[in-house]
């Protein structure tokens, strides 16, 4: 059963403060007993005649690691206990029968005569049948000549799994599987190579590419043909600055693998291939090497026929004869900084000395010089902000599986809206067209980045800008690839509502329900977003058949229901994003003459205002961090959570506890004096070092800071089975890794009252439990913030901080 079917089942409550439902708790011992003899019985009873020499031991063994599933348990042992034809090592000729069996446990005769010799008692206990002579070297080498080992006999190097590399977070399940933008990659890959082989690379190929793009893709009207509708929403475009987007550079807690991956241009390739990898007797040493080892030159050049010896062992011998002879890096930088405080007199500091030193320190740090750098108008800004009359400002983040066509909706409402001209489009759709991606077209107003035109696909949260009569509202586009689960997180953690945008085509709507679809929709569900207006789109690839969207409307609606979201706070329309169909305008197709209902805009306009947090104290998580500019060599931008601030006010970052101060303000590019909870802000800031400020950090005020914490627990749903184990914690932008170190307890969903035996093992999905969470390094962390938990590229919890 898929986690998603698991967690259909589940009832997540309005805030997860609310319990609602459910029976179901960890194991205590007797129903574990009951559990286990009831799997016994049903596994043998689904064994097949083959497998009914496998034992109650084993039986058991796979129910206890499949935790009782016994669909999974009798897959596993009959996978195990089948025996397969023995893969016999060839011996000289083909066809020459070997003397004894060696079956296929790998390399086991590599690993040396014990671990034979288990490999053969395994053997022996899977194939009763198969009669094994014990392995002996003298006799398997008897023919064969010291040093010239058949090609045969020898070992076959099976290329390792280089882990792959996605920006963030990654999905790795193990399975050395093909993503979706690995297979773009790999396609490029070959396609430039072949270009490279072809003797005329600007000739035929490339022409006959071009040839086949097809026009027609933005529809029949084109991009430029529709005509904006003339409703007062759409009369009004948005004066506000375009292109939004911001984000430059990685974020400073994204760490990318250190492992052999090559990365491609972009940065974004996954595995290199093998050829990619310089062999011993091939690659140059770098710089570093150089170095690390010495000059590689005097060396002479390993031998390509001598493929056992390592590059450099010698000097690597050398160097791990005595590791720690001289002093650590530390040690230097240590000796170096006491030596420094001592007016360079020398002495190393004793231990006491260098803790006071180090209270000293951390006292300096955290002490705040309040005097503001930029002159401050002590306004007083919630009477200003009940003065100015501002419009709602909503943030509504847009969620679903890949190519559902979330980009190209939010391209079409823009440009529909006047907030892109038709210039642009135009000139898009050349670009697109020359790339022979001219369907992206409308995406690639959102889809600013080089990488995500290239590849056709949303990387990082993009955010752009309108304004209807009643509200401003800012778009929040997420992406749709499971590798990059970490900016959609960070982008709900933003958003007010949320728009899941479901792709109609027959197939597509079905993987997607397996794919992100539900999990984008239960991930902001725990992150706290109550309102959820799904676009049932690409109406035009079925016909605008009404059939279809009653049945997705159907299947989606009890998924979401089941998760949590009211009925009321639900609304479904059909739509098609390319031809711009119930966006602003309602759909002129006969065949969609069926839907009377609101467009997608009126639907947006309907809703309540976000209600701000105005009087807590002030927090705002850094989204992105600009240097350099000449008047403003640093920045950052943000969405405020709670509080207000002005220009000249003095603030804190956590976690590196440095002062800074505002020295302007900027809201939809114009500056401003003042700034409160909802909105989006610019804040130029002095006083502080970059290297004090990474993305994720949170900005405070010096009287009411966010502590930084080590350990926290919370009161989370879980996605999968959750066992004490290394995780990633997410909150928006931020995150960490650490570990669940304790399952508490499990709670009742109607009262969030302790069920069960306390601590359990572990905790099924769709049940709520209470965690404690220690991370690697101290992180500014506060209740009653939202956390989510993934481990292994998989969502596995999500939850509240206490
Ligand atoms: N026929 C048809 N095609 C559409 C429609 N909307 C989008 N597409 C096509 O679907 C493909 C994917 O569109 P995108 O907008 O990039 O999809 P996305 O959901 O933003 O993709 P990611 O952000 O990468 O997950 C493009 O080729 C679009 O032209 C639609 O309403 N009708």
């Amino acid at each position: 059963m898929s986690r998603h079917k698991i967690v259909k089942n589940l009832d997540l409550d309005d805030e997860l403060d609310d319990f609602d439902g459910g029976e179901d708790y960890g194991y205590d011992e007797e129903e574990g007993e009951e559990k286990m003899r009831q799997g016994t019985i049903k596994v043998r009873e689904a064994l097949p005649p083959t497998a009914a020499h496998v034992t109650d031991k084993q039986v058991q063994e796979a129910l206890w690691h499949y935790y009782y599933d016994v669909e999974k348990s009798v897959k596993y042992l009959v996978a195990a206990s089948v025996p397969t034809t023995p893969k016999v090592l060839k011996k000289g000729a083909a066809g020459k029968k070997p003397e004894g069996g060696f079956i296929s446990f790998g390399v086991c005769w590599s690993f040396g005569q014990s671990a034979c010799n288990k490999a053969s008692t395994l053997a022996g206990a899977l194939y009763p049948d198969t009669c094994l002579k014990p392995f002996s070297f003298a006799e398997f080498f008897k023919d064969t000549p010291w040093l010239q080992v058949p090609t045969d006999r020898q070992t076959v190097f099976i290329d390792p799994i280089y882990p792959r590399l996605g920006l963030l977070g990654g999905s790795s399940d193990g399975v050395p599987k093909m993503s979706k933008l690995q297979a773009l990659a790999a396609a490029r890959k070959k396609k430039a190579q072949e270009q490279r082989a072809n003797s005329n690379p600007t000739g035929e190929m490339s022409r006959a590419g071009l040839d086949k793009i097809d026009h027609s893709d933005l529809g029949d009207a084109g991009v430029g043909g529709m005509a904006p509708s003339g409703s007062a929403l759409l009369q009004k475009p948005s004066a506000r600055g375009f292109p939004l987007r911001k984000r430059k550079g990685l974020d400073e807690h994204e760490s990318l693998p250190k492992a052999p991956v090559a990365i491609d241009d972009a940065g974004l390739n996954p595995p290199a291939s093998p050829e990619d990898i310089p062999s011993a007797g091939q690659a140059e040493p770098s710089d570093f090497a150089n170095t690390m080892f010495g000059s590689h030159s005097q060396t002479p050049r390993q031998s390509p026929d001598n493929l056992f010896t390592m590059p450099f062992a010698a000097d690597i011998a050398s160097i791990a004869a005595n590791p720690f002879a001289g002093p650590s890096p530390d040690d230097i930088v240590i000796a170096a900084q006491s030596k420094a405080g001592k007016g360079g007199k020398g002495a190393p500091k004793s231990n006491g000395e260098k803790k006071a030193a180090q209270i000293a320190a951390g006292v300096e740090a955290m002490r705040i010089d309040d005097t503001p750098r930029a002159k401050s108008k002590h306004l007083d800004v919630l009477a200003e902000f009940g003065k100015a009359e501002a419009k709602n400002a909503a943030n509504f983040v847009v969620i679903g599986h890949v190519d559902a066509g979330k980009s190209t909706l939010m391209g079409r409402l823009l440009y529909d809206l006047n907030v892109v001209d038709k210039r642009t489009i135009d000139r898009y759709r050349k670009e697109a067209e020359k790339m022979g991606k001219s369907s992206f077209a409308l995406a690639w107003v959102l889809d600013q980045g080089s990488e995500e035109r290239a590849r056709g696909v949303t990387i990082d949260i993009a955010t752009n800008t309108f304004e209807t009569d009643k509200t401003s509202f800012t778009i929040l586009d997420a992406p749709g690839h499971r590798d990059f689960i970490p900016n959609m997180i960070a982008g709900a953690s933003q958003a007010d509502f949320a728009v899941l945008v479901i792709d109609a085509n027959t197939g597509s709507f079905e993987s997607g329900l397996k794919g992100q679809t539900k999990e984008h929709a239960l991930l902001v569900r725990s992150m706290g977003v109550q309102r959820i207006i799904i676009v049932v789109n690409k109406l035009d690839t079925v016909g605008w058949a009404e059939d279809r969207f009653t049945e997705i409307s159907t299947q989606v609606s009890a998924f979401l229901i089941a998760a949590g979201f009211l009925s009321k706070n639900i609304t479904f329309i059909p739509c098609s994003g390319l031809h711009g169909d119930n966006i602003t305008r309602r759909s002129t197709e006969p065949a969609a003459s069926w839907y009377q209902g609101p467009t997608l805009v009126e639907e947006l306009d309907n809703s309540e205002p976000a209600g701000r947090a105005l009087s807590k104290p002030l927090r705002l998580t850094i989204g992105d961090i600009f240097r350099g500019g000449v008047q403003n060599p640093l920045s950052i931008s943000s969405r405020i959570e709670s509080g207000s601030l002005q220009v000249g006010d003095a603030l804190l970052v956590q976690p590196s506890s440095q002062k800074c101060f505002v020295k302007a303000l900027e809201i939809d590019n114009e500056p401003v004096d003042w700034a409160v909870a909802g909105q989006n802000v610019t804040l130029h800031l002095s006083g502080i070092e970059e290297q004090y400020l990474k993305i994720g950090d949170v900005l405070c005020t010096p009287s009411n800071p966010i502590q930084n914490v080590k350990q926290f627990t919370a009161k989370v749903l879980a996605f999968e089975f959750l066992t004490p184990s290394q995780i990633d914690i997410h909150r928006g932008r931020l995150h960490t890794p650490g570990r669940i170190v304790e399952i508490v307890a499990v709670l009742d969903k109607h009262t969030g009252a302790v069920v069960g035996k306390k601590k359990p093992r572990v905790v099924k999905p769709g049940l709520i439990a209470r965690i404690v969470v220690e991370l690697e390094a101290p992180v500014p962390l506060e209740a009653p913030g939202r956390v989510v938990l993934r481990g292994n590229g998989e969502t596995v919890a999500a939850g509240l901080l206490e």
